[in-house]
């Protein structure tokens, strides 16, 4: 039996291909290669080039590999493009979902470990958040991640499928090792947008807005190791195969760090005085996102093990610095 990893060329989604084959396991990937690279993709996982919304091309992966359980990393994942073309996140995302959806039900497939977001939760007055706080996205990016969350639910009353959906704050950092990290295009994340300012591959980092509701008047986010976040799936998984039921958990590091902050990281980390510029506010940014991870922690037994802002962005910068142009070099 196979885990079938959707998206598993993306930077999320590759990290878990690795770790997935790191631990044992047989993996096959989907990915369209539309922001992914091929030089993400584990030499050792099956890998097929196609689009999840294409039924024909889904069918023909599932008819071959003997699929036990989904990793759902598929996605646009871009806030503020999200603002502007909402219509490419309702048909990538839901849409894209819905055919995974059906593919699990015609195929038999049981467990899903899908890749939800804090965005779900948009402006909240209560930090940290819990999984049970209202969910309020103020992008159309939350908004179909929260879609696609819900459907995977009502699906389950409906057939015979289990899901942990799993609610990411802001997930940074590389494979320690060096063998895969974050590139995105365009990329957008504050982390590697201000390490391309390092390398002088940009002018300087803009600050998105300095009016908020915080001490500095920069937004508040919390960041997590990608690996931190991967060993959550694989627990997650586990977790369902052991005849968990279906459930929601935040992954974060409880802590907040302002847009200064990390920037002001980032010059350590690097010993270069990155150049800043002062911006407008971006549109649909809320101000701040802090995790409660308590659930995911007492009722999945994990534990991140990376939390330090000052590792999360050395082993960034690792990656960057050897891949200037990503996985173009
Ligand atoms: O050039 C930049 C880029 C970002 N920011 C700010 O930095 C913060 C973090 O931005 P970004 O790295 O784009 O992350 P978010 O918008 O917080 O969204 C991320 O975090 C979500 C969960 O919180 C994920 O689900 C999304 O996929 C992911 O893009 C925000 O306040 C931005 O306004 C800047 O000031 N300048």
């Amino acid at each position: 039996m196979s885990i079938l990893v959707l998206g598993g060329a993306g930077y999320v989604g590759s990290h878990a291909v690795y770790q997935l084959i790191d631990q044992g396991s047989e993996v096959v990937v989907i990915d369209n290669l539309q922001s992914g690279h091929r030089g993400a993709v584990h030499p050792k996982a099956n890998f097929y080039e196609g689009d999840i919304r294409s039924r024909e091309f889904m069918r023909s992966v599932f008819e071959k590999e003997n699929i036990e359980a989904i990793l759902h990393f598929a996605a646009n994942s871009l806030v503020g493009e999200s603002m502007t073309e909402p219509l490419k996140y309702y048909d990538n995302n839901v849409f894209g979902t819905q055919i995974v959806l059906e593919m699990m039900k015609e195929f038999n497939v049981k467990y899903i470990i899908f890749s939800s977001t804090a965005a779900v939760y948009g402006e909240q007055k209560v930090v940290p958040i819990k999984e049970d706080a209202a969910t309020l996205p103020t992008n159309t990016y939350g908004e179909t991640k929260l879609t696609m969350e819900k459907m995977i639910a009502w699906c389950e009353k409906a057939f015979d499928l289990k899901y942990v959906s799993l609610r990411y704050f802001n997930v940074a950092a590389a494979r320690s090792d060096g063998q895969i990290g974050e590139d995105h295009n365009p990329e957008t994340h504050l982390i590697p947008v201000i390490l391309e300012a390092a390398l002088g591959k940009r002018p300087a980092i803009t600050v998105f807005g300095q009016d908020y509701d915080t001490p500095d008047g920069t937004c508040i986010r919390d960041y997590i190791h990608v690996e931190d976040l991967i060993e959550a799936h694989l627990l997650a998984l586990a977790f369902l195969q052991n005849g968990g039921e279906s459930n929601v958990f935040n992954l974060g590091s409880s802590q907040g760090f302002s847009v200064k902050e990390i920037i002001e990281t980032a010059k350590e980390v690097t010993g270069i005085d990155i150049p800043v510029q002062l911006g407008e506010r971006r549109s649909g940014d809320p101000s701040t996102l802090i995790a409660s991870s308590e659930k995911a922690r007492s009722v999945l037994g994990w534990n991140p093990k990376r939390t330090s802002i000052h590792q999360i962005i050395s082993d960034a910068w690792n990656w960057h610095q050897h891949h200037p142009n990503g996985y173009e070099r």
